[in-house]
């Protein structure tokens, strides 16, 4: 009885705070949206708020002030932008939220003109934990807000400062209304660089900035805490919003790269897909870009002339395959690079569509295939077509969508944005050029898609995009994702642009469709979908099998060649050595790494033992199934990584195959 009294009664704003901070649980009322490619996600009131309501937690790891250097050493800036140093009872902590735990506190965005909240500490067992109220009244669909504090957030300013590494004393312009702001002297070596900044808000704001953090030093902060409660917080606390803007001092030289799956895009913070994409990569402040989003960026402030941008070409580590595909034919050449407008809000998923339209619409030209394809609990079925004026059309929506507001309610502007479009149902999204109206045609069939198709053709009405996945049940529309109903379901998917799975889907079904093999993979979940790659002789495979191509040359066939978008021609990285007949003694020489290293009878037998099927059906080995090879045979193939071993079996089938053509 006294727990339901206790329940029932509304509990204190700090009472509350308190509360969620030991359930770690965010409220309910409040919900995280995708917004738009610049902003990204943000957290959005679905009822009304008081003012003082407690909101939410910024949850995370809290981290020692050594411990926070320790990662932001580690961390790419992507990550660094979630750490919140904040100073509690004189010392400086830190709440880490770079992993993505599903709490929406982490996606609280800046503002500094009209906040409707205000980030404070609680003590809660003896811990300080972020949390943050409402300063005014919140209505539903508000999205809250708190003020980062007075810095050089790069989303705040007009007109960014760009400097130069070896520049000495530059002035920086805060958009606050404060005026103390001062000088800020950048001492560099470019290995090392060291700020004093000086900047006004409540107080005087002393950052130390070493190589790429930011580190507050013993100086009142960005922001004053005014006590929550006496009990609760009984000191100054003083804190500094997430670590930001660092990049932003670089003046960026900028090379075509291979770029690690781990590394993300500086822009957009998103992968690409599970496997090495090719980016930029600046030389000096080693951050990464798809080439789109940079070129965004660069026409959006301005310094598209201050940067440079060199063809060189990274180095590439032998673990990581680089997929051939047309996101990587778009970071091929620096020419492009400096020519091409920029064109895509939405990088990351523009970017396969993009891959799609003009790799398919080479081959794939007046195909529509469906296919289905079950996802979790539901009954998913993904439909892929693919329309012949495909590349022109998406391009022209590419161009479009510079002028298109993203931020409509409407139910079809999400797909159109993506260009990709994962929903469940038999439905069947498409859209006309003319109208740029996508719609939602309850298509039941290939046949009445291909219908559909026909007629829109005639009508000069064309099927738009690829590849189009759509599920629904009953006419209810389940998210393909998360599998939830949706009644504003293009709306709800935005939520999940940014996931790796959305991408990673689309990936799997670009690849399917370029191969191919779409029939194969009908009724099969995303999950057991792996797609073997089969070998391709080439003109350039029929050359000696020993004479495989530089790093460089695969790279930039791998990357540059758009011409053989028709034809998946797997790059011979020269990782390793091509095993003959006399693989046991042949040795090829890799400068880059350093070590020659040939095959010995114990290798090649455990490398057969594995792939022989393979090699026979000509088949490529996956990047996965090549280190299990290596993990059943350990220790015999230490000396290979998992993609010497894939080479092996590709060069192998390669010997084979031609073996056979010449017999
Ligand atoms: C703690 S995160 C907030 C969540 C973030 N929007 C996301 O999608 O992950 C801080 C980052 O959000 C972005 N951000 C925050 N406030 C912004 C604003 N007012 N305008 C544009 N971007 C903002 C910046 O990229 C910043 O580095």
């Amino acid at each position: 009885m006294a727990e339901g009294v206790r329940r029932r009664r509304k509990l204190k704003p700090v009472e509350e705070a308190i509360q969620f901070s030991l359930e770690q649980k965010d409220k309910n009322g409040l919900e995280g949206r995708f917004i738009s490619h610049l902003k990204g996600r943000g957290v959005f009131s679905c009822t009304d708020f008081e003012k003082g309501d407690f909101l939410l937690e910024y949850r995370g790891d809290l981290i020692s002030k050594e411990e926070c250097e320790r990662r932001q050493r580690i961390y790419h800036d992507a990550l660094k932008v979630f750490m919140f140093e904040f100073r509690y009872n004189g010392k400086l902590l830190c709440v880490d939220a770079a992993r993505d735990d599903g709490s929406l506190g982490r996606l609280v965005n800046d503002d500094h003109i009209n906040p409707n909240s205000r980030m404070k500490t609680i003590r809660v067992d003896g811990k300080p934990h972020l949390c943050l109220f409402a300063t005014r009244s919140i209505c539903p669909g508000e999205e809250i807000t708190y003020d980062y504090g007075d810095s050089e957030w790069p989303w705040r300013c007009t007109t960014l400062s760009v400097v130069e590494p070896s520049t000495l004393e530059v002035n920086t312009l805060s958009q606050s209304e404060d005026t103390d702001v001062e000088k800020l002297k950048v001492v560099s070596d470019q290995s090392e660089l060291d700020f004093s900044i000086c900047a006004a808000s409540e107080g005087l704001e002393k950052v130390t900035l070493k190589k790429d953090r930011l580190l507050l030093d013993d100086q009142d902060c960005v922001e004053k805490m005014s006590p929550v409660k006496e009990h609760v917080l009984n000191e100054e606390q003083s804190f500094c919003a997430p670590v930001e803007g660092v990049k932003e001092v670089c003046r960026h030289v900028v090379v075509t790269s291979a770029i690690s799956s781990m590394d993300k895009c500086a822009e957009c913070v998103g992968p690409v897909a599970a496997l090495k994409w090719i980016g930029l990569r600046c030389k000096l402040c080693s951050s990464f870009w798809h080439k789109s989003c940079y070129l965004k960026l660069h026409e959006w402030d301005g310094r598209r002339s201050s940067c440079e941008v060199s063809s060189e070409e990274d180095e590439l580590s032998d673990e990581d395959y680089i997929p051939q595909s047309e996101s990587d034919h778009q970071s091929d050449s620096s020419d492009e690079l400096t020519t091409r407008p920029a064109r895509y809000d939405q990088a990351k998923l523009l970017d396969i569509q993009e891959a799609a339209s003009s790799k398919f619409s080479e081959h794939l030209r007046s195909d529509v295939t469906t296919l289905n394809v079950s996802k979790g609990k539901g009954k998913g079925v993904l439909k892929v077509m693919e329309a012949a004026s495909v590349y022109d059309e998406s391009d022209l929506m590419c161009h479009e969508e510079q002028f298109t507001d993203f931020e409509t309610d409407s139910e079809s502007d999400f797909p159109r944005k993506q260009g990709s479009v994962v929903c469940r149902s038999t439905d069947v999204l498409m859209s006309s050029p003319q109208s740029h109206n996508s719609k939602l045609l309850n298509s039941k069939s290939t046949v009445t898609l291909r219908e559909e198709r026909e007629r829109s053709m005639a009508g000069g009405d064309h099927c738009v995009q690829s590849p189009k996945i759509s599920c629904s049940a009953n006419r209810k529309n389940y998210c393909y994702i998360c599998g939830k109903p949706q009644s504003k379901l293009a709306r709800h998917l935005k939520t999940h642009m940014a996931e790796v799975e959305v991408v990673q889907a689309l990936s799997k079904l670009l690849l399917a469709m370029e191969k191919g093999c779409l029939p194969n993979l009908q009724g099969k979940s995303l999950d057991d979908i792996e797609i073997e790659d089969e070998i391709i002789m080439t003109d350039s495979d029929d050359s000696d099998p020993e004479e495989s191509e530089s790093d460089d040359e695969a790279l930039a066939g791998a990357a540059g060649n758009s011409s053989n978008a028709g034809v998946q021609k797997m790059p011979i990285e020269s990782t390793t050595e091509l095993p003959e007949e006399s693989e046991s003694e042949a040795e090829t020489e890799n400068p880059r790494r350093g070590q020659k290293v040939s095959w010995s009878n114990a290798e090649v037998t455990a490398v057969m033992k594995h792939f022989e099927g393979h090699i026979a059906k000509g088949k490529l080995a996956t990047l996965t199934e090549c280190q299990q090879c290596k993990s059943a045979e350990d220790p015999v193939l230490v000396r290979r990584s998992a993609q010497n071993i894939r080479d092996f079996v590709r060069n192998r089938g390669i010997s084979l195959k031609r073996k056979t053509q010449s017999k």
